[in-house]
């Protein structure tokens, strides 16, 4: 790996968003949302996108875009749907160290509200639970340092990540 990022993945509702902010600040990296990077490339909101080339479409745009991302010293919140992109995953972790932002099914549903107005990329006939099913092993695959976030706040959240990839070296 030559470049120092962070980069966070997990369930929609994990916190990749706002945690990352926080841990941005804290190391003094800057911060990018892929979700952002995929609006402000392709001019359009990412439902829109979702609504003009359905999810398969949808899927292949992120994964082209996450996987052509140039950055050093980034905190990267990732969508939660940057698992099924193989190019992009594998783009991430050879750029950064991959952090995965677990959280248990019962919590994500309580955090969670409409997944359609979230726009959760959600097969026809998919529940959250199968879709947390089918994505869990995926957020594990890639994972170098898994992080359980539940019942934690994002204060808590961040110390733990900043000391284990402070202390694995992974910024070298
Ligand atoms: N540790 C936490 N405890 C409680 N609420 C949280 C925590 N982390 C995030 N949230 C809340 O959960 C929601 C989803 O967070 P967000 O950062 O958008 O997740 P993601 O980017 O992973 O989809 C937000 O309303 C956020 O404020
Ligand atoms: O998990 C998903 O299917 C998605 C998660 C969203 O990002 P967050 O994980 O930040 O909510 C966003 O990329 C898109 O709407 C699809
Ligand atoms: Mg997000």
């Amino acid at each position: 790996m030559t470049e120092k990022n962070v980069i966070l993945i997990g369930m929609p509702g994990a916190g990749k968003s706002t945690v990352g902010v926080v841990l941005a600040k804290k190391l003094g990296y800057s911060f990018t949302d892929s979700d952002l990077v995929i609006q402000e490339q392709t001019g359009r909101l990412l439902y829109q996108l979702i609504e003009a080339y359905g999810e398969e479409g949808f899927l292949e745009i992120e994964n082209k875009i996450n996987a052509t991302l140039v950055l050093s010293g980034h905190v990267i919140a990732t969508g939660g749907s940057v698992v099924y992109g193989e190019e992009a995953m594998e783009h991430l972790s050879e750029i950064g160290c991959v952090v995965y932002l677990k959280l248990s099914y019962k919590e994500l549903t309580e955090r969670l509200g409409d997944l359609h107005k979230r726009g959760v990329v959600l097969k026809e006939g998919y529940t959250l639970e199968d879709l947390y099913r089918e994505r869990v092993p995926l957020y594990e695959k890639w994972a170098d340092i898994t992080i359980t976030c539940d019942g934690r706040n994002i204060r808590d959240i961040v110390e733990e990540i900043s000391e284990k990839y402070l202390k694995e070296s992974w910024q070298q």
